[in-house]
């Protein structure tokens, strides 16, 4: 909790008839009951609230008429009179509140006194803090995907989110998409970014990967970079990124925020918080083709992708079904997969702790990015497939998942990797190696009780900075050789059988699940870009458990 600070106003004032010592310095507003009112119970404690400045959504002038007033947006206000003395003039301060499960509501408090000339000095000293916190956003570019999740997304953010930008004096201009990529080809071509001070996704985590490859290629091109290589540095992202969650799965809103309601998204936005974010670029053959922040997921994942998009009309469900069904069917994949290791780093995929707001992990991590960025820059070697830091793993995987955050979300409470860190320049790796049906259940059930997902004998995980995969259908001509003298009529019936669908042995491949989009390749190159972009969050909040003692009440 913040500490008062220096006072830059206080009154009495009355709220429902009670008077009360009102406070605001630049950091609080706090309103206590004045123990001689003459509603004051002795027995009642005394009841004290505060509010951060950096948390009031707004503050509004009552007008009077006949006993109750009309706000400055013109809806009415009854206010009540104190034993027929009219109190003639008030304001009403809305704010955060915290709810349960990281929620929050907007709450309002209407503060009544008998001087017009002290009412508007609060008024006109409350507008000026809120003008003075530059961070907090003054005009958004909004995407709304009508096609997402239950297809409310437009509902979603005329009723429960464009009220609030509204009373927080935010303009928007707002573009409802009308195909898929609509939202990144304007990002990439067309939207004047330099008018805003943010750009808001109303969908789900395929709506946003959407969004960050626009924001993101245009940034580079913007900046001389050359989005297509894969050495380059990319340069980060100014503008901010605000997600109304209205998809199915929702795991960035759920990761960055703790939940995916869209008012308590809206209010983190209004308040102009901010949490960097890794970003993966996944390249193929020095082709781009993606950017990733939650899941790059190969084999199980990708096959629960692919068949749930021909089932959309099921909605969120149809994650469910589709997983069922992957998990019946029970495919394998063989490949290679390298990767290089992150080294120097604080923490691991097996820690007890989580990313939470203000995250020493990230931030330690994120540092020693940076530095390491500076040295990359003058010894390109360093992350070089010869620079001896690689590791290689060939075999048989049901799935292979890079969880660049916990992908925390209602389905998966805990999340893939639920030590992933947000903003620590590194995505973990998780093999999960050809194994039976009753242990591939054992591990799927463990990201819902209180196991550990990864304490498995068919399961590795590796907190890495780069990894490259290769699938055995694309090794090189050579590695195929070495093959063909092992399994020659393994090769032979692959091809026949790749060949004809019809056959009903196992698919030699499967498809990458990239945010919850299917990419084009499954020979990819990954590299993770530390604190690459920015979000209208403050990472997910500890609960309080117990009275803050430093609360400015108990003074
Ligand atoms: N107007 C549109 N018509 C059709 N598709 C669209 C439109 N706008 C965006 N899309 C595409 O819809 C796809 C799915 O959107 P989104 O990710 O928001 O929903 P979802 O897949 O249900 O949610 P999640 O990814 O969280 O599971 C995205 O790939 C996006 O590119
Ligand atoms: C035995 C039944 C198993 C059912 C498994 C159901 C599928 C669970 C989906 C949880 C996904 C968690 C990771 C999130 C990934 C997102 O990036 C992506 C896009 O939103 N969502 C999915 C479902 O891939
Ligand atoms: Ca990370």
């Amino acid at each position: 909790m913040e500490r008062p600070g220096r006072l830059l106003l206080q009154s009495e004032l009355r709220v429902r008839n009670a008077a009360y010592d009102v406070s605001l310095s630049r950091s609080l507003l706090i309103w206590k009951r004045r123990t001689s009112s003459p509603v004051y119970h002795p027995f009642r404690p005394s009841v004290c609230h505060s509010v951060p400045v950096s948390e009031i959504i707004s503050v509004r002038e009552e007008e009077e008429e006949n006993g109750s007033r009309q706000r400055d947006d013109g809806s009415w206000k009854k206010i009540r009179e104190r034993e027929g003395k009219d109190c003639r003039q008030a304001f009403t301060v809305l704010y955060v509140e915290r709810c349960r499960q990281h929620r929050w509501r907007c709450a309002e408090v209407t503060f009544t006194c008998s001087d017009e000339a002290v009412c508007q000095h609060w008024v006109s000293s409350i507008r000026e803090q809120l003008a003075s916190n530059t961070s907090r956003p003054k005009h958004l570019l909004v995407y709304i995907n009508p096609y997402g999740g239950k297809r409310q997304g437009k509902r979603i953010y005329e009723q429960k989110v464009a009220p609030l930008f509204t009373q927080a004096g935010i303009a928007t201009s707002v573009i409802v998409t009308e195909y898929a990529n609509h939202a990144r080809d304007h990002l990439k071509m067309e939207a004047e970014l330099k008018k805003f001070d943010g750009v808001v996704c109303v969908g789900g985590d395929g709506m946003f990967s959407e969004i960050i490859h626009g924001l993101i290629w245009r940034t580079q091109i913007d900046c001389g970079v050359d989005p297509n290589s894969t050495e380059e540095a990319l340069s980060p992202c100014s503008l901010r990124i605000g997600i109304i969650p209205a998809g199915s799965t929702d795991c960035i809103c759920f990761a960055s925020v703790g939940t995916n309601d869209p008012v308590t998204s809206a209010l983190h936005i209004i308040v102009g918080d901010s949490q960097p974010l890794d970003v993966c670029s996944v390249h193929h053959n020095n082709m781009f083709l993606r950017y990733s922040v939650s899941l790059l997921g190969y084999g199980f994942y990708g096959d629960v992708l692919s068949d749930s998009e021909r089932k959309r009309w099921m909605g969120p469900a149809r994650y469910d079904f589709s997983g069922l069904k992957m998990f019946l069917t029970h495919h394998y994949y063989e490949g290679t997969v390298s990767y290089l290791p992150a080294k120097g780093i604080i923490g691991t995929p097996r820690d007890a702790t989580r990313c939470r707001s203000g995250c020493v992990i990230c931030q330690h991590n994120g540092q020693l990015n940076s530095e390491r960025s500076e040295k990359y820059e003058m010894d390109e070697a360093s992350d070089s497939e010869s620079s001896g830091e690689w590791r290689t793993i060939r075999g048989k995987f049901l799935a292979i998942n890079a969880a660049s955050m916990s992908c925390a979300c209602p389905r998966s409470p805990k999340g893939l990797s639920p030590a992933a860190h947000l903003a620590d320049g590194t995505t973990d790796l998780i093999l999960v190696r050809k194994c039976s049906r009753f242990n591939f259940l054992r591990h799927l059930l463990r990201h819902t009780s209180k196991d550990d997902q990864f304490d498995l004998t068919f399961i590795e995980v590796h907190r890495v900075r780069r990894f490259r995969f290769m699938p055995r259908h694309c090794q090189s001509d050579s590695d195929l050789e070495l093959d063909l003298h092992e399994n020659s009529k393994r090769q032979i019936f692959s091809q026949i059988c790749k060949d004809h669908p019809a056959c009903g042995c196992a698919p030699a491949y499967s498809s990458w699940n990239c945010d919850g989009e299917i990419l084009t390749h499954t020979a990819i190159d990954v590299r993770v870009h530390g604190q690459l972009i920015k979000l209208f969050a403050r990472g997910i909040e500890e609960l309080p458990v117990f009275e803050d003692l430093s609360n400015p009440c108990a003074i």
